[in-house]
């Protein structure tokens, strides 16, 4: 059968867009359908603005500690609407980027909401196109639990980076990436912060160390942390929205915004994924094998619609990938026990590998950390007190390094560095035989004890 696309792509995220420009190095017809913005969440209502918003903050915090440093006070004023429109504006040149390099690149751009209509055929807004392969990169999106009485009155991570203005006080529901990430933003730019978790702590699936030093970090920052807490209502009255708690600390919460942070999921549904046979896992993400096969032979997923990590890095190395399993008889497997990860807030945290808790079930009493903390060299000067924490954790057996965990300024370039290190399979003493660089916050890896 002669098809019309040797590979079509529905969705142009990070996934989709990796695995179209790997397809395209070998001279096939590739063809991609996007119903929202080219680019997908990350760079549309994830990542990029989110980055944008961390910078924004950071300015507010040097501010802070700019007396101690010498420097006079000012009256500076931030401008939150100006600011986003400008952040809109930026990613509105990314997304025209995107679309320049499809272009040159040779590859088809459809617009509109894809639908399978059998294996082989997918509908995008009343066209047709038939392909060969098929790769399903639709991403997910925030949910709130529909449950909750007055649920409507809450937004997702979504609507914040289309905030009209700044809240003066804030709830946010899920202590989690997004939860953390927003946080720790919006305390920078003088909102009152309320988190709250089910958990008795922030960040699960990280190193305990490093959810207890973000968790104290934020409380310094004047962020109000409750545990073991949950929203089990929500209200509007002429104060604004009272959310009424359940958990530990039962209470009511007034803010002026409510940001459920809860998860995301996949974006399967209107698929039609029911029309190419193709299943779902218990989750209702796409079902897929290590080489992100599905049930189907010649039909592929990637990304945040499978249930892996989350992550741009994971969608972008599956996406090229499968490209190669399809057109270059190569089939690369990820490794998702080594993948690098940051928590975007201040302080920042991030980690690579297996956390204590992990490693000691694995290796059990053969396991050693290595930890420190200490105050950076930037806080001493300053009325602030801040606290980096660093841990390694080792098989003391083959002296492997199997995890690294940070949390303090520039965590993520530092652990980024290192998880090459680990990747190769270094050991504690060769850390140990290499020199840092003075004075920096990264060196003290390499003078653990
Ligand atoms: C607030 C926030 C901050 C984040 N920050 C980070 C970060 O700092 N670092 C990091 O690594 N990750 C971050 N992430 C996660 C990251 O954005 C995702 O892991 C990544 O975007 C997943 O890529 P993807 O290609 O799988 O899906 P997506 O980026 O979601 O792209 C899927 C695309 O498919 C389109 N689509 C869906 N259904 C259809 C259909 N039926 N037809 C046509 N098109 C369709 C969607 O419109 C979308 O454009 C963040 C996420 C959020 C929400
Ligand atoms: N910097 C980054 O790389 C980055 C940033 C943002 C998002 N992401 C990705 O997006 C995914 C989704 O982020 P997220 O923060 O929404 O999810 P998450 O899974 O990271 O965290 C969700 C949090 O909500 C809590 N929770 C769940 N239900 C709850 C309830 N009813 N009441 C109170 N707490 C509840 C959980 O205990 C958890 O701590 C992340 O897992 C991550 O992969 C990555």
């Amino acid at each position: 059968m002669a098809f019309d696309y040797d590979l079509f792509i529905i969705g142009a995220g990070p996934g989709g867009v990796a695995a179209a420009r790997q397809a395209k190095t070998y001279d096939v017809r590739v063809g991609i359908a996007e119903r929202e913005a080219v680019g997908g969440t990350c760079v549309n209502r994830g990542c990029i603005p989110k980055k944008f918003i961390v910078y924004a903050a950071d300015f507010a915090l040097h501010d802070r500690a700019a007396a101690s440093y010498g420097w006079s006070k000012c009256d500076r004023q931030f401008d939150w609407s100006y600011f986003i429109a400008s952040v809109h504006q930026q990613l509105e040149q990314r997304r025209q980027s995107f679309l320049n390099k499809f272009q040159q690149a040779g590859i088809d751009v459809i617009r509109g909401q894809a639908t399978f209509i059998d294996p082989h055929t997918v509908k995008i807004d009343g066209r047709k196109v038939t392909a060969d392969k098929i790769i399903v990169a639709v991403g997910g999106k925030s949910i709130k639990p529909s449950k909750i009485p007055g649920i409507e009155y809450a937004i997702t991570s979504r609507q914040m980076f289309e905030l009209p203005q700044l809240p003066q006080r804030l709830a946010i529901v899920g202590g989690g990436y997004i939860g953390v990430e927003f946080s720790s933003m919006m305390n920078a730019f003088g909102v009152e912060v309320t988190l709250m978790d089910r958990d008795q702590t922030i960040l699960s699936g990280f190193d305990d160390d490093v959810r207890t030093a973000v968790q104290q970090g934020l409380s310094q920052r004047g962020i109000q942390f409750l545990g073991n807490t949950t929203a089990k209502e929500i209200k509007q009255d002429a104060t604004g929205l009272q959310v009424v708690l359940e958990g530990n600390d039962p209470q009511i919460v007034t803010a002026d915004t409510v940001l459920f942070a809860t998860g995301r999921s996949p974006n399967t549904e209107n698929l039609g994924l029911e029309n190419a046979g193709v299943e779902l896992d218990e989750k209702g993400a796409i079902a897929v094998d290590a080489y992100s096969r599905t049930n189907q032979a010649h039909i592929f997923a990637v990304g945040d619609c499978t249930n892996r990590k989350q992550l741009t890095p994971v969608a972008r190395t599956e996406g090229r990938a499968v490209a190669r399993t399809i057109f270059d008889q190569q089939s690369p497997q990820i490794d998702y026990t080594l993948v690098p990860t940051a928590v975007v807030a201040r302080p920042e945290a991030a980690a690579v590998g297996l956390t204590e808790a992990q490693a000691r079930e694995k290796f059990g009493d053969a396991v050693q950390c290595y930890r420190t903390q200490f105050e950076p060299l930037f806080y001493s000067m300053t009325d602030r007190s801040e606290q980096a924490m660093m841990k390694l954790v080792v098989d003391r057996r083959s002296d492997r390094v199997l995890g690294a965990h940070m949390v303090g300024e520039n965590a993520a370039e530092i652990i980024q560095s290192l998880a090459v290190a680990i990747q190769k399979g270094i050991a504690k003493q060769d850390i140990d035989a290499n020199l840092g660089i003075h004075p920096t916050t990264g060196e003290e890896f390499f003078l653990l004890d």
